[in-house]
């Protein structure tokens, strides 16, 4: 595999296997992707296909059995885990269906952690997520304080915060319902492109796929 510089993410020949009771269970089967800086690229496919282990592999949140994972040039089987974290907190922004932020930190905390634990802290940038995401005037609630489409916004502004090159998403709007979800939808394309951030996003939704400049679709283990 060639990586040039535009590429940012890459998976080469990747095999991924579960043990289950009923033997193993080959889920990703030799497959290869690519993901440029600042590219949108949606992953689609059916219940169980695999989606959510590709997205954690690209995390580097799990090892797979076969081929090679890339991120930024850092090949993922060659980092100890120590150097795969550092990886994850300076290159790589997750946003997950439930949210997952932070009960006991109001929202101006919740958005500036993560930036502040990859010692990224920007507050301009952070307010000006804030402001673009409507929600300065929910700075000092708590996420139990906030609907879902709220939550979900900062969770998505909590991960730009820190200026990922790279952001995964799994099912971002899945809680959601359609209108709430269409409008999250919107303000993240619209913030990934502002930060520059290539995004990778699993959704079940052809019609949200469609809003992303390119898409892929998982079946039998290898991409159509
Ligand atoms: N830890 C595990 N151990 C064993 N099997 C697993 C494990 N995690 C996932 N699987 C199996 O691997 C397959 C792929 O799971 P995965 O969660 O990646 O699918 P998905 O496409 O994200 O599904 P969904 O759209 O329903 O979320 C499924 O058959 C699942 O049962």
């Amino acid at each position: 595999m060639t990586s040039g510089p535009s590429m940012l993410l890459a998976l080469a020949d990747v095999t991924k296997r579960y043990q289950t009771a009923e033997g193993p269970l080959t889920v990703l089967d030799r497959l290869s992707l690519t993901l440029d800086r600042g590219e949108t690229l949606a992953l689609t496919g059916e219940s169980g296909s695999g989606k959510s282990t590709l997205l954690h592999l690209a995390a580097g949140l799990d090892r797979a059995e076969g081929g090679r994972v890339l991120i930024d040039g850092a090949d993922l089987g060659a980092l100890n885990d120590a150097g795969r974290a550092a990886l994850r907190r300076h290159t790589v922004g997750l946003i997950f269906q439930q949210f997952n932020l932070i009960p006991s930190l109001t929202v101006a905390a919740n958005l500036a952690f993560h930036a502040r634990l990859a010692g990224k802290s920007d507050p301009a940038w952070q307010s000006a997520l804030a402001r673009r995401l409507g929600l300065d005037a929910l700075l000092t609630r708590y996420p139990e304080q906030l609907s879902g489409g709220q939550q979900q916004r900062v969770a998505i502004g909590r991960t730009l915060a820190a200026r990922p090159k790279l952001v995964l998403a799994d099912e971002p709007t899945g809680n959601l319902d359609e209108a709430t979800g269409d409008q999250v939808i919107a303000l993240m394309l619209s913030l990934v492109a502002e930060s520059g951030a290539a995004l990778l996003m699993v959704t079940h939704s052809q019609r949200l796929a469609e809003r992303l400049g390119r898409r892929i679709h998982l079946t039998g283990g290898r991409i159509l």
